[in-house]
Order: structure tokens, then sequence, then C-alpha cells
């Protein structure tokens, strides 16, 4: 196999930061190249320098023939190497035929002037449409589409531009199993046709089935490369964390069936989409939600927050009616919602770790207007510190810009965010999407901490050993309302998946 890309002895430094030390990475044409490491390893960064959006400290890149000190975006694209986020970043107003030629609409002369190629444009859509196997027609609005299909149309984007190379980043993360299947199967043409994929995942069980290499980060230094199908397990996480990781278990024995925390009683919401659910919390109990992607266990849990008009029903908190109309009420009546959706509703992109961790505490205790006289920045400080280490969040410091941690780091930060507030009950939504498998451990045996403490915790999650690890009791969500709850001890994944799809 020939070598498309080759990475020798990257450095980068940010300012506090050692994101990349001495790393070598290679791609090959026709491979799935995986790569592991926990969060802030290094691993978009790593992808960011070979699409030419940041430039390394030193180190070298090999592109065919040609060495270069830095890529830039547009030697990246010439070279075809496509990087496809998590986020994915389709326009859901355009066609699936617009999007695949977003800022290179192909041309010709008519009558001398340059007109939209629109044959073109729809032979090659309806060619790279076939090559990712999806079956719509060119001039579907990308809206309409699932977020598999819209992963897809970012498949064929690539292909469309020639990709000779493409990263994924944790694709299959908001995945149905059954559209990780047709994922697989649409990589495996890929790889036929002589493209390298780099497949960034966090998912381990993986690996063996879809990668050929597999390559370790931690802490920004590279630690080796192994055969994917054959590496045991244990020694890739050996070698990513460099300790074991323990599992936290319910043991159901604090659960209080007597005290109810939280209670929802005949919950509607204006818009149809959540349809009479009524339930209660224990104390010192996790009540988890499965359902199918797409069955509306989120759309609940925005009701409850008060992000979606309620048209019927009413929630308790220890006992009380809490009235609810908006976030902001949610947030004073001791409401905390880590959302699925990090990047848009998760954090204030222009704040630092510190200010995002204490903004919460200032708003619920302050019966004024937010302004910046009011804040107190040593406490907003000793904050931050404080949180930085609870949860161990890499940062060089916690006045760094939120946006500028690994995603898996940001996603603690929302978690100390709403640690910070001192709320009554916790809704995580997906909260260990795109999070290592170490600080996933964190996430649970936070989650436990504070079920012990009395606090109400609700979870959300489409990964069902997660739920059957981490809960006292299952909900399965089925089109928008509650289908069957099921104590632990009776769960399982083909009894949760035969109720969600009944
Ligand atoms: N623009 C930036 N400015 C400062 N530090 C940065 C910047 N981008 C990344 N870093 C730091 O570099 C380190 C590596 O981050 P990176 O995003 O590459 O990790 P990752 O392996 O992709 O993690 P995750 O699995 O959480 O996505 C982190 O400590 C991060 O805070």
């Amino acid at each position: 196999m020939s070598t498309l890309v080759a990475v020798r002895n990257v450095v980068k430094r940010f300012p506090g930061t050692v994101a990349l030390q001495d790393v070598s990475f290679d791609i090959n044409a026709g491979e799935v190249h995986a790569l592991l490491g926990e969060n802030g390893a290094g691993k978009s960064t790593l992808m960011k320098i070979l699409s030419g959006i940041y430039e390394p400290t030193s180190g070298t890149i090999e592109l065919a023939d040609a060495s270069y000190e830095r890529l830039t975006p547009s030697i990246s694209k010439a070279f075809g190497i496509r990087l496809i986020y998590q986020e994915l970043s389709v326009i859901d107003h355009l066609s699936i035929e617009e999007n695949l030629f977003v800022g290179s609409l192909p041309t010709i002369r008519k009558f001398g002037v340059p007109v939209v190629d629109s044959a073109r444009i729809r032979q090659t859509a309806l060619s790279v449409l076939a090559r990712v196997g999806l079956k719509r027609h060119p001039a579907t609005l990308v809206s309409d589409l699932s977020i598999s299909e819209k992963q897809q149309v970012e498949i064929a984007k690539a292909l469309a531009s020639d990709a000779r190379i493409i990263i994924m980043d944790e694709p299959t993360s908001s995945l149905t199993d059954e559209e990780v299947h047709h994922l697989f199967t649409v990589i495996r043409e890929l790889k036929g046709q002589g493209i390298g994929i780099v497949y960034i995942s966090h998912k381990l069980k993986e690996i063996p089935i879809i990668a050929d290499r597999v390559s370790v980060l931690k802490d920004g230094r590279y630690v080796g490369t192994f055969d994917a199908k054959t590496t045991p397990p244990q020694k890739l996480v050996a070698s990513m964390v460099g300790r074991e990781i323990e599992h936290a278990r319910p043991d159901g024995a604090r659960v209080d069936q007597d005290k109810v925390v939280f209670a929802v009683e005949h919950l509607s919401s204006r818009d149809g989409r959540v349809k009479d659910v009524s339930f209660e919390l224990h104390k010192g109990e996790i009540l988890g939600f499965a359902g199918l992607i797409g069955s509306g266990r989120s759309e609940l849990m925005e009701v409850i927050f008060g992000a979606r008009a309620r048209s019927e029903g009413q929630i308790e908190l220890n006992g009380k009616v809490v009235s609810i109309p908006s976030p902001y009420h949610a947030v004073k009546a001791g409401l905390a919602f880590v959302t699925e959706d990090r990047r848009n509703t998760g954090f204030f992109h222009n704040f630092s770790i510190a200010e995002n961790i204490s903004i919460l505490p200032f708003v619920k205790n302050t019966r004024h207007q937010v302004s910046l006289e009011r804040l107190d920045f040593a406490e907003e400080k000793a904050f931050g510190t404080q949180y930085k280490d609870k949860l161990r969040i890499r940062c060089a410091s916690p006045q760094q810009n939120i946006t500028e941690l690994s995603g898996g780091n940001q996603q603690k930060a929302i978690i100390a965010k709403w640690l910070a507030a001192e709320s009554d009950l916790f809704i995580f939504d997906e909260p260990t999407r795109g999070i290592d498998i170490g600080a996933k451990t964190e996430i649970y045996q936070i989650m436990r901490q504070l079920a012990d403490a009395g606090k109400g915790i609700l979870m959300v999650s489409s990964e069902l050993p997660e739920l059957l690890s981490v809960c006292d009791r299952i909900a399965v969500y089925k089109e928008g309302s509650i289908a069957a709850v099921l104590p632990n001890s009776e769960a399982t994944e083909e009894n949760i998946m035969h109720i969600a799809t009944a």
C-alpha cells in the first residue's frame, strides 16, 4: 500500500500547552487508520495540521513527493484531504446538490458569460450519491434528511471534490446501530476505491470492525501504532489511559423508594412532540431514558426545562410544584440541563472556563440583572480553579477561552457549571458523547455522587450499555411517551430494544 501522507516529528505548542510533542503518523491509500486518545490528547490538533488550519511549531508533513513545514488550507484541499467534523457542516436550507458544490460551483460559458453548469452538477451528484448509497433525489432539501443522511452528504461532498483522504471525527456518535452498519459499508467501499480514511473514535469496540491500523496519542505524545484487528482492547486502553478503568455499577441500596425528589405529571408539549408523560424519581436514584434516536427524549427534557412550550402537566421538585415557563426559571428553581448540543447550548463562546463555570451561581443568587460591575472576579477565579481540579479539566488555565478546550474537556466544564450552580435536579442528555473512556467513568461517578447526595438525576443516552451500567431504573421512550419503566435488574439490551421498536 502506498503512503499518501506522512506527518514527521510534529510539535504544536499553544500558549501554556504543548498539544503535540514529536508526533509521527501516516496514512496509506485504501486503509482505515484509527486514531485513539483521551480528551485533549491532541487528535483534533493533528487533524487540523493536516487540514492546513494550524501551523506546526516544528516537524514536517510529506504529501506524495513534496515535504512541507506547514500546509495551508488550499494545499491540503488541492491534495485531497477532507475533514468531516462530528458536528456536521452541511447547510440545511440548500439542496443536496447545492451542498455538494458549495464554494466551488462548476460553470460553463454561454454567450461568453459564465453560468452555473447545472447538468454537470446533477451528473456528479448522482454519481457520488450512488457511491455513498444515499437514495435521495439531488434536489432534496438537506433539512429534510436524517443526521445519518446528512453525514452521507458530507462524504459525498468530499468525493465530489476528489478526496484522497477523508478524516472522520467521531462519525458514529449520533447514529443508530443500523446507520452505523451502513456507514461501515460505505467506508469499506471507499477503501476499495483507494481512499485513505482517518477514523477518530472513543468507541473501542468499533476499532477492530472498521480499522486496519490504530495509532494512540497520550498527552500529546505518540504512543504507538498497532494492528487494529488483533490488538486486545485492554492493551489499547492501557496505552491510552495508563491505568485500569473501573466501572461504577449501581447497587440500588441507597435508593429511598419512599421519598420522591422529582415528579412529572401528565406533561405534554404544545407542538405535540411530548404526549402525556408522567414519572417519579426517588431519592438517590438515577433514572435513564432509552429509546431510538428521534423518539423525542430530548424534547421531553426541553419541556421540563422550560425550553419547549408546555401545553399541560405539572412538575414537582422536592414535594413542591414549580413553575418553569423558561430556562431562566428552571435555573432559579434548581434544575440543571447538560444538553446534547454542546456547541450551541452548552456554553458561552466568548467566555473563559472560569466565567462559564461561575455565571450560573451569579444568575441564581441575584435578583438583579447581570451586569459586569456586580461580578466578583476573585470568586470567579476561585470557582474556576476549584472545578478545574475537581473534574480534571485539561487546560492551560481557568482563564483560557472555553472554545480552546478539546471537546471532552468542554463537556467537563459544562458539567462543572451546573455543579457550581448547586442544582437539585440534573438532566444529562447524552453526557458522554465524545468523552474518552477514562473521563466517562469519572462522569458516571459524579452522577452517582450527586444521586447519593440526594440530587435527582435524569439521564438520556443512546448507549444502552451505559444506561444499564449507570441507572437504577430505565424508562423506555417511544414516539413522545414512556412505553415502560424497567428496574435495572430486569433491563437488558434486548428487552429495551424490543419495547422501543415494538
Ligand atoms: N486553539 C487552541 N488554543 C489553545 N489550546 C488549544 C487550542 N486547540 C487545542 N488546544 C489544546 O491542545 C490540547 C489538545 O486538544 P485537542 O482538541 O487536539 O484534543 P483531542 O484529542 O482532539 O480531544 P477530544 O477527544 O476531547 O476532542 C488540549 O489541551 C487543548 O486545550
